[in-house]
């Protein structure tokens, strides 16, 4: 996912100034201490000037000597604990920050409409999550100071070079203006690759974990190969990046390394030349050389941290531009609070289009109107593609309507706060998602939102919400229902996943049921005692359920036609057999064909076939499921 982004490096680091505000002094002193260390290297030539300014002087004594190498030891020592201090200053503030950015970004992540979801690859928002945010913290411990206190070394040791000899000082002075202009050049380069390797890394992250996660499809279809090659190909691609952002480092390092080092070899000559001449001390031409070679090394660093700094940058932007997502689902203003709900359900003039749809297409949803009952169930009917799953995404707003009003007994869902209407709304999906929990804790994740904490409601909301679901199998696994299922558990056949994903959504106890087709992988018997039970248990629940079989159909009260993006007939399943050709069509092309037997056995007590099967995981979209 390219972005081109347009901010100066220092736009975009003022952005972390909230971000270090509360941490200013720890940083503060780690800087201190750091400059500190350099302030000492510094000295240190200081002290051979006078060391060979005395000792060197016939008839003094050996005394001076001891004393200025004890006292350059006691330096080194210093600088040691100086470097060490900036550590401990600065280590427990960064990552902090680093964990509360990664926590606003996850929340901020878990914000976002899942239109967002479908544009961003989830590799691309892993790798921001993670290694974006590591290395922001290791610049801001290392990188950012630095990066400060090596500039200012480096200004500070030519000052010092040039009160010692101006003519040694302009000759290495003179070396800075083409790394200037070079490191200028390099830093537009070295952004823009580096930004293109995070990219690609994010996208290779992407591509690893769509493999894993469809490992069954492309071992079934042997596309293992494909997928190799294809992965390959992309990793090539980012070491292609990696390698030409190590050469350009490689050329920028060489350059700030090779001019220093050959303006020293020109002011050797030079400075012999004037300490012949009697214009400069020994102990002058030595400390010089000293101060050089102190010098030397944070000019070499200087290369290395730009690109750290400018990785950093790139990083940052790509932590905000998801943080500058915004989120298209919101709360309203001033929330209406609806203290008990009926379960009425009306759509009116409902129109919709997903946000990426070309220009010029009509909408998928074109002024649907519709109205159920409270604890009414009714199943919406259509042939595939003809936007049955987009009208279900509108109730809990999993997307938001184009145009026209979603309202639950009488107010519309957009004056609910979403919350308020997700308690109210549960949702089972045909694919379904599992998390790496326990049955328990996968059944009881919408139950939580309803504030049953006491451990005796939860266990009779579990008990019940596993029978009405058929989903009783539970109890027969390994653990029960503390049995670890999902991606790192224990692998369930489809309709066991449906039926667990369907308690999920009964334990919620929810005024409104939304259901994407979730008894597709039930034989028909199991199918109907889930009907018959969901209509005994949920008696007030209003049920709108998409179904893809003639025998969920007739159990509903009332059937919904959608074609052509409108409800074009309601009524009983009796009604619309005998009175709509279109109907009749679409229901003569669904399948009476359960796709996964699997509840037979488990009533009779029998451990299910496909429990040890391992059906695909699938991407869920969201609330209630
Ligand atoms: N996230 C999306 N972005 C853009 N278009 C989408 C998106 N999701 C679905 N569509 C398109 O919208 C249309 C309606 O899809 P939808 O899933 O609502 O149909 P459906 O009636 O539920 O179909 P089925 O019975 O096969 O499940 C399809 O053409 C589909 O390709």
């Amino acid at each position: 996912m390219a972005h081109k982004n347009t901010t100066t490096l220092f736009q975009t680091l003022s952005r972390l100034a909230p971000q270090l505000h509360p941490i200013r002094w720890p940083l503060f002193w780690g800087f201190l201490s750091a400059l500190a260390a350099s302030g000492v290297a510094l000295a240190v030539p200081q002290i051979y000037r006078i060391l060979v300014n005395t000792a060197l002087v016939p008839g003094n004594g050996t005394g001076a000597l001891w004393v200025g190498a004890g006292v350059v030891l006691l330096l080194g020592v210093l600088e040691a604990g100086l470097i060490s201090l900036r550590r401990q200053f600065v280590i427990v503030p960064v990552t902090t920050v680093e964990t509360r950015m990664r926590t606003s970004f996850y929340a901020h992540v878990q914000r976002l409409a899942v239109e967002f979801h479908d544009r961003w690859g989830s590799g691309q928002l892993l790798s921001r999550a993670m290694s974006d945010l590591n290395f922001m913290r290791r610049w801001m411990a290392f990188g950012a100071i630095m990066l400060v206190v090596t500039a200012l070394t480096v200004v500070i040791g030519v000052g010092l070079m040039f009160s010692m000899s101006w003519e040694l000082g302009l000759i290495f002075l003179a070396a800075a203006a083409p790394i200037a202009i070079f490191g200028f050049r390099f830093r537009r380069s070295y952004g823009r690759a580096s930004r293109k390797s995070q990219d690609q890394a994010g996208d290779l992250a992407t591509t690893v974990e769509e493999s894993v996660h469809g490992i069954r499809v492309l071992k079934a279809f042997g596309r293992g190969r494909e997928a190799l090659d294809s992965f390959e190909e992309q990793a090539q691609e980012l070491q292609a990046t990696e390698i030409h952002k190590a050469k350009s480092l490689a050329v920028f390092s060489l350059v700030v390394t090779l001019l220093p080092e050959l303006a020293l070899g020109a002011g050797l000559v030079v400075g012999i030349l004037l300490v012949s001449n009697g214009r400069l001390d020994v102990g002058a031409l030595v400390a010089f050389f000293a101060t050089a070679a102190v010098v030397a090394g944070p000019v070499e660093a200087m290369g290395p941290l730009l690109a750290m700094t400018f990785a950093a940058k790139t990083a940052l932007d790509r932590h905000f531009e998801v943080i500058d997502s915004t989120n298209t689902i919101t709360d309203p203003e001033h929330p209406v609070q609806l203290d008990t709900v009926r379960g009425e359900l009306e759509f009116r003039d409902v129109h919709f289009r997903f946000p990426d749809s070309p220009e010029g297409t009509t909408d998928l949803l074109n002024g649907v109107d519709l109205t159920l009952q409270a604890g009414e169930t009714m199943a919406l009917v259509g042939i595939t593609g003809s936007g049955k799953s987009a009208l279900l995404n509108l109730v809990p707003r999993l997307y938001d309507v184009s145009s026209g009003t979603i309202s639950l007994d009488g107010v519309d869902i957009r004056q609910l706060s979403l919350n308020d209407l997700r308690r109210h709304v549960s949702v089972a999906f045909e694919d379904t998602t599992l998390f790496s929990h326990s049955v328990r804790e996968n059944v009881l994740l919408g139950a939580a939102e309803q504030g049953e904490s006491s451990p005796e409601l939860n266990e009779a909301a579990l008990e019940r919400a596993l029978e009405v679901a058929q989903a009783g199998f539970a109890h027969t696994l390994a653990d029960g229902v503390e049995t670890l299922i999902g991606e790192e558990g224990l692998s369930l056949s489809g309709g066991q996943r449906q039926r667990i994903a369907l308690a999920r959504a009964i334990a919620a106890r929810p005024a409104l049921l939304v259901l994407d087709d979730p008894l597709s992988a039930l034989d028909v018997n199991t199918e109907e005692r889930v009907m018959d039970r969901l209509r005994e248990e949920l008696a007030g629940t209003t049920t709108l359920i998409v179904a893809h079989r003639p025998s969920t159909v007739s159990m509903a009260d009332r059937v919904a036609l959608l074609q052509d993006g409108r409800i074009t007939a309601v009524g009983t399943h009796a009604e619309l057999l005998a009175g709509n050709e279109h109907y009749r069509y679409v229901l003569a092309s669904l399948t009476e064909e359960p796709r996964d037997l699997d509840s037979d056995a488990e009533l009779s007590g029998e451990p299910s076939d496909e429990l040890g099967a391992t059906p695909l995981t699938h991407k869920d979209q969201g609330a209630g499921a």
